[in-house]
């Protein structure tokens, strides 16, 4: 580990001010008093976090947010400030040198093993596992739950949304101005790059994370311009001469070519919208992506669209005929036409796409390459394959063909069903623009980590509950990842730390937790063991990976999974087992434990 990362961990560590002791729920702090008050000092505690179920209807969870834990535990320290406001809230009964004591303590003692951020995680298998002194590893649980809770979500809907997306289509998050707040919408943007976006349009998570910022611009730009008039010079200087193009006028030229070429009238256009693509070409000639729907007739192409945001059945689908660059099948234009017999198609984004066809050429011709369009309403799937369509026609009649390749970006209320309906339409999109429901984890607001004693003082604990799902995994254990033949994985095997290590090629007993019936037994082709330390006596001794190689081990990691247990309709559960030693000592724990009742 280099000085520099270590000083770069620091750094991040500052900005991230809002995580801090006090952020917690105040009953770790008055447990800590109780603790203390009843001389449990020293006694040593070992805490499990997990979660019970998967997210999203899904098998399966990324794991996330260890690095920001490791901060935490890096400046654990109760501050002056601290230590004052909690004389004030606590009851005044409170003896004053538990404020001394509470004063002094860090996480020297603390010990930190975890699995590797960005792997795929299942139910039951601890996260976290954390040891140390009972009063402080207490402490931890609410800030260690929050930062482990959102992130893990948010990087497991990302990696969702990047399935269904397929590789080749980029995913910008656009979600800052929907999320939950401030600190929600910065943890919703560094997780939705862990879990596969390609950028995010969120300026500080950029610079905080060194996270690809992408935009293109808002309608405001586009309505803030009215007429022609409103443009402050018409000229550009070229690329290459460096020479002033009366950039303008060679728009308006290129407008009226255009206008024959896809047989519309330029006097449709709105010439606001013009002077509004002009002028944001002239800030940005070398990366101008144009939002293209200001002035269109959209409801025509929406009629058919059924709910916001369910199932979308507008009678697309069964039309793929080719393939673009997006990977995904692409209808002709007269396959829509004829299929919904509508003949308004002409007017759909006629303003917007000769606009920007007008304006990309005249940049092309001062040495410029356009980059786009964004269509941000109306039936993408259709938007984008006449927008295409119109690409290649100008790319054809003007010999231009990097035209044709122009990036389509499509946003407006995306969502996981969206873009599998669009697939399945078939559409010509290249990029999409993920706001509301990618960091608001719309089809789950939560994920249910939890942190529960395990051991005390050497000494397992079973929590009992009539729910069998509810019940602990007791005591000190090592998880373990076991391959099958094929190079998937097969199953994570939970033993208790006493026990040895599976081994590639020998046979392993692998039992449910709680159903007697259900073993079985593994012959594994690879053994992972899943924890490393990652932080003992008092640093850091497992550093953790930079942003972008977190990013790279979700997909790998998710590529050891079997495609059925990544589908997104009913897939398969993943089997998490414990071994035969560790089924027989909860059992025992639990009867041991279960009060035996009496009947009259
Ligand atoms: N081809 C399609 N298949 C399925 N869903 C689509 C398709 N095209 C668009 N959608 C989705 O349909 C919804 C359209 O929203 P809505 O009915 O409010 O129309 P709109 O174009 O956004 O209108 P406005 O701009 O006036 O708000 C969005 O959630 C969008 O993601
Ligand atoms: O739709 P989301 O997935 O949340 O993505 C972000 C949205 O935010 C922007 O506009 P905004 O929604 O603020 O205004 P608009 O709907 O009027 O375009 C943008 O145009 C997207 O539509
Ligand atoms: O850059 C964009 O296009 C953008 C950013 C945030 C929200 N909606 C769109
Ligand atoms: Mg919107």
């Amino acid at each position: 580990m280099s000085s520099d990362r270590k000083n770069n961990i620091r750094e991040m560590a500052r900005q991230n001010g809002i995580v801090q002791p006090l952020l917690t729920d105040l009953y770790q702090i008055t447990m800590a008093y109780a603790y203390w008050k009843s001389g449990k000092v020293n006694d040593t505690a070992v805490f499990d976090l997990f979660f019970r179920t998967n997210p999203f209807q899904g098998e399966f969870t990324i794991f996330a947010g260890l690095e920001e834990c490791l901060k935490f535990l890096e400046n654990f320290h109760y501050s002056d400030s601290d230590i004052e406001y909690l004389k004030q809230t606590l009851p005044a009964t409170i003896e004053y040198e538990f404020y001394d004591y509470l004063k002094d303590l860090t996480c020297k003692d603390i010990k930190l093993s975890a699995i590797e951020e960005g792997s795929v995680v299942f139910p039951r298998v601890p996260l976290l596992r954390v040891e140390g002194p009972l009063i402080i590893a207490q402490l931890l649980e609410t800030t260690l739950l929050t930062l482990v809770n959102f992130a893990s979500l948010m990087a497991t809907n990302a990696a969702r949304y990047r399935m269904v997306a397929g590789k080749h289509v980029s995913l910008l998050e656009f979600g800052l101005r929907r999320a939950q707040g401030p600190d929600g919408g910065l943890s919703a943007s560094k997780y939705a790059y862990v879990g596969g976006f390609d950028g995010t349009s969120n300026v500080l998570a950029g610079k905080m994370f060194n996270i690809p910022v992408k935009g293109t611009h808002a309608h405001s730009f586009v309505t803030s311009f009215s007429t022609l008039g409103d443009i402050h010079s018409g000229t550009l200087r070229h690329a290459d001469t460096e020479t002033q193009c009366d950039f303008l006028k060679m728009v308006l030229e290129c407008r009226k070519r255009v206008s024959e070429i896809l047989d519309v009238s330029p006097e449709e256009a709105s010439d606001g919208e013009l002077a509004a693509l002009v002028s944001y070409a002239q800030a940005f000639p070398a990366g101008f992506l144009a939002l293209v729907d200001t002035y269109d007739v959209k409801r025509y192409n929406i009629q058919g669209l059924a709910s916001r945001h369910g199932q979308r059945t507008n009678g697309h689908s069964g039309y793929n005929s080719n393939c673009g660059s997006n990977g995904h099948s692409i209808r002709s234009l007269s396959a829509i036409r004829s299929a919904r017999g509508y003949s308004t198609f002409e007017r759909t984004l006629r303003s917007g796409l000769l606009n920007f066809c007008a304006v990309a050429i005249a940049l092309n011709t001062c040495g410029y390459r356009a980059v786009g369009i964004r269509i941000d309403s109306g039936d993408l799937a259709y938007l984008s394959v006449l927008a295409r369509e119109t690409f290649n026609q100008v790319a054809k009649e003007l010999d231009l063909p990097w035209f044709a390749k122009l990036t389509i970006v499509a946003s407006n209320d995306i969502n996981e069903e969206t873009i599998l309906s669009l697939h399945e339409q078939g559409h010509s999109i290249d990029c999409f623009g993920i706001g509301t429901h990618l960091v608001t984890c719309q089809r789950q607001p939560a994920l249910g980590c939890v942190y529960k004693l395990v051991e005390i003082n050497g000494q397992p604990r079973i929590k009992l509950s009539q729910d069998v799902g509810k019940v602990t995994i007791p005591g000190h254990k090592e998880a373990y990842r076991l391959f099958g033949a094929d190079g998937h994985a097969l199953i994570d095997l939970l033993q208790r730390s006493t026990e040895p290590a599976p081994e590639v090629g020998q046979k392993v007993l692998c039992r449910h937790p709680f159903q007697e019936s259900k073993r079985a037994y593994v012959i594994p082709s690879k053994v992972e063991h899943l924890y490393k330390v990652y932080w003992n006596a008092g640093k850091i001794c497992t550093f953790p990976k930079p942003l972008v190689e977190v990013r790279e081990r979700v997909q790998t990691s998710l590529r050891t999974l079997r495609q059925d247990i990544k589908r997104n309709l009913n897939p398969t559960p993943y089997k998490v087992a414990v071994s035969d030693n560790l089924y027989n000592f909860i059992h025992d724990l639990w009867l041991q434990n279960a009060p035996i009742g009496e009947l009259f």
